[in-house]
């Protein structure tokens, strides 16, 4: 049985272990999913992951592996030993390399989700063509997305802008994590694909990322609790 059947992944962007737990703590684990990655991880490493299990929380590991196959396999598999729940690579470090993540997961029996970043959503149009990519954004997420699967994972990060193509090109059970959440009372920052909670799940996202709209909140309780207002979720 899942800990959670809320969509919701709590980002914790935070430079230290105290002040992710101090937000931790404010959480509970059946009602959001937390998700570690690199600053926190790089500062606090495996004891993070600890802090947070022991809490209750299911945990997603979001380093974005993005290496030779046999490392990112050896790093998927070591992410997986320490009982994350879900952990990523970058689908443009190409079938070899998450065949290779997917089928030490498989060997070793482990069960965390092992999903792909397609095109960070953070950039547009013009930042693709800018490192070399001639797709469309639209087509560059589709061909990677569609590329995981053939791959053998379980998902993958896009906006949830792409949310509805990718569902119709990789089935409604193929998971489409999605960040650049922004409800209506919050600024967009650093994200440039962006849509509110209700507008990602109604196109299709099965999980929703979200950071600063509750992290740097004046009341980050009070903006969750908006948050599973707009979605129907009784807190
Ligand atoms: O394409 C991607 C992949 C990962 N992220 C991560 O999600 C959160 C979003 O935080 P916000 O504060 O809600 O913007 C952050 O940890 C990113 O590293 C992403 O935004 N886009």
């Amino acid at each position: 049985m899942p800990v959670t059947e809320s969509p919701l992944i709590i980002a914790l962007d935070y430079p230290s272990l105290d002040a992710a737990l101090c937000m931790a703590d404010q959480l509970d684990p059946s009602r959001c999913r937390l998700k570690v990655g690199k600053e926190l991880f790089t500062r606090s490493g495996p004891a993070v992951l600890e802090a947070l299990h022991g809490r209750g929380f299911e945990v997603f590991l979001d380093l974005k592996f993005h290496d030779i196959p046999n490392t990112v396999a050896s790093a998927v598999e070591a992410a997986a030993e320490q009982g994350v729940w879900m952990v990523n690579v970058h689908a443009s470090g190409g079938r070899a390399m998450m065949e290779a993540a997917a089928d030490r997961l498989a060997q070793k029996r482990l069960e965390t989700r092992l999903i792909a970043v397609t095109v960070l959503t953070s950039m547009q149009a013009s930042d693709l063509a800018e490192v070399g990519v001639l797709a469309s954004l639209d087509e560059q997420v589709a061909q990677l997305a569609q590329l995981a699967k053939q791959s053998g994972l379980h998902g993958v990060v896009c906006s949830a802008q792409e949310s509805a193509r990718i569902a119709s090109l990789c089935g409604d059970g193929f998971l489409k994590v999605t960040p650049g959440i922004r409800p209506a009372f919050a600024v967009a920052n650093d994200q440039q694909r962006i849509m509110t909670p209700q507008e990602a799940m109604q196109a299709g996202s099965t999980h929703l990322v979200v950071g600063r709209p509750v992290t740097q909140a004046d009341n980050p309780m009070d903006a969750l609790a908006a948050i599973e207002s707009e979605l129907g979720i009784d807190a």
